[in-house]
């Protein structure tokens, strides 16, 4: 099939690349003259494992391009895939204007009969609006479909090529056949249904994946005055098939392009009809308290952070990512420069995504995790990189003023602790060492 892809974000692009290694030609299109430059010269504008490769072999078998020209790829095109940001406004509420945006342009440019499907996540009601946009601008036949996204970073490509489950919404059944067949080399578990579900499914996808690390993160809480282990309770828990062994890792909470921003769409799409989500909104607040959980425990350990210096491993909101959007470091990072405290960062591949978006001169980049963690009063791991994992603690007391360790992601075993002559806070796990009795630098 012939398919436009608007948008080459995370998910226009890996969505794009993925439909072009199923065979079909792609092209994909942004407005960011930059990014297509960077892709038509197979660099990819995200760190994504593998992507490159990819890339590289789809478009030398001329079966993927890259174009800031939209009309030429919509009228070249029978499918055109919308897969631009929505994005937070301040009230939580998504901003449609990308995608009403695109909906005017696709809808200008169309030159017969088309399928549109929305990718980005919107809520309930968009694709109608999107369908009334595009009837503005043109006489010509088209349907719209919903095919919400639920690929995560870091595994982008794996996701996309062997998803789960892939959720069609339509309100044209003779799309049915087409959109099926064109999945159906992804996976078999194709679920049809109608578009405002479908727009449902991704919203409600996301807010209970984030409300599972909610409630793990406050077992954890309570672990800790119990003398619980929140990984033993968690792995006993999801032996039972309701429950499910995933997202039960405690740590510093989510964060990242699609949690934050969606749970807090979702709430407003709960309160535009009247009804107050209570549950998610817990979740949210749950959220913004943990994060602050690495400067309690800092606190508890130094007694107090003004000219401390402090080691932190990880920037992104998780691994295998260079994506820091809403990720936990930036506010903990700022948290602790209004504290007094003078920091160390280094993360494998986000620290010039974070130096974007935040600068301090109390801040040293660093070139690898021991650097930062030199001379360090304490170190605070945020993400859970496994070059992080594969650390050999024992090094870090010859290297730290203070040798304390911060794990935010539970990450070190009891094993790896011990032994390593480190001061070891984690989160919702028994303190495996003894409390720490700082020394104060003057
Ligand atoms: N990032 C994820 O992991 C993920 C996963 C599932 C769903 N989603 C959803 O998918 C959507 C896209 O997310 P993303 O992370 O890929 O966004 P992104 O911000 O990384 O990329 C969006 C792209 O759209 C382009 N764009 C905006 N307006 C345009 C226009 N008028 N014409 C052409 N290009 C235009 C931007 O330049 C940008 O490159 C969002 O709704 C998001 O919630 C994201
Ligand atoms: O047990 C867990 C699992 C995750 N996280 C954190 O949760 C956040 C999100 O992680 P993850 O879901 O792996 O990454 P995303 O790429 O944000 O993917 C989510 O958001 C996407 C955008 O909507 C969806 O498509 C995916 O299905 C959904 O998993 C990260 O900060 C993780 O550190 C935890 O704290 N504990």
């Amino acid at each position: 099939m012939n398919i436009a892809v608007i948008g080459t974000g995370y998910v226009g692009l890996i969505s794009g690349i993925c439909f072009a290694e199923k065979g079909n030609h792609v092209i994909c299109v942004d407005q960011d003259i930059n990014k297509i430059t960077a892709l038509q010269n197979l660099v990819s504008p995200i760190y994504e494992p593998g992507i490159e490769a990819f890339m590289e072999r789809n478009v030398q078998a001329g079966r993927l391009a890259f174009s800031s020209n939209l009309i030429q790829a919509v009228q070249d095109s029978e499918l055109v895939i919308i897969a631009v940001g929505t994005p937070s406004l301040p009230s939580g509420e998504a901003n449609l204007q990308y995608i009403e945006q695109v909906a005017a342009e696709v809808g200008r440019a169309m030159n017969g009969q088309k399928i549109v499907a929305t990718k980005s996540t919107v809520p309930v009601g968009t694709n109608e609006k999107i369908r009334e946009i595009i009837a503005q601008q043109t006489e010509q036949p088209f349907d719209i479909v919903s095919i919400p996204e639920f690929l995560r970073e870091g595994s982008a490509i794996q996701d996309t090529l062997h998803p789960d489950r892939i959720v069609i919404g339509l309100d044209n059944r003779e799309l049915e056949a087409v959109l099926v067949e064109l999945h159906s080399s992804f996976t078999d578990q194709i679920f049809v249904t109608d578009i405002r579900s479908a727009e449902m499914i991704k919203y409600a996808s996301n807010a209970f994946l984030a409300t599972k690390i909610s409630f793990i993160n406050e077992i954890s809480n309570i672990c800790e005055k119990v003398g619980a282990d929140v990984t033993e309770v968690a792995i006993g828990m999801g032996k039972d098939p309701r429950i499910g062994p995933s997202f039960l890792n405690a740590g510093i909470g989510y964060g990242g392009s699609c949690f934050p921003k969606d749970t807090k769409a979702l709430i407003q799409i709960a309160g535009n009809v009247n009804y107050e989500f209570q549950l998610l909104k817990s979740v949210v607040e749950v959220n913004k308290a943990q994060r602050y959980k690495v400067i309690e425990k800092l606190k508890e350990s130094l007694g107090q952070l003004n000219n401390t210096v402090i080691g932190i491993w990880g920037l992104s909101f998780k691994p295998n990512t260079d994506d820091v959007r809403e990720a936990p470091s930036l506010e903990i990072v700022e948290a602790l420069i209004s504290l007094g405290a003078r920091l160390k960062l280094y993360d494998p591949v986000a620290m010039d995504k974070f130096r974007e978006r935040f600068d301090h001169p109390a801040i040293e980049w660093c070139g690898n995790a021991l650097a930062a963690a030199a001379n360090a009063d304490a170190v605070c791991l945020l993400t859970d990189w496994q070059e992080f994992k594969e650390l050999q603690l024992s090094q870090l007391i010859y290297l730290m003023e203070q040798p304390i360790l911060i794990d935010g992601r539970n990450v070190y075993t009891k094993e790896q602790i011990e032994g390593a002559g480190l001061h070891y806070y984690s989160v919702g796990r028994p303190e495996s060492t003894p409390a720490y009795r700082p020394q104060v630098r003057i």
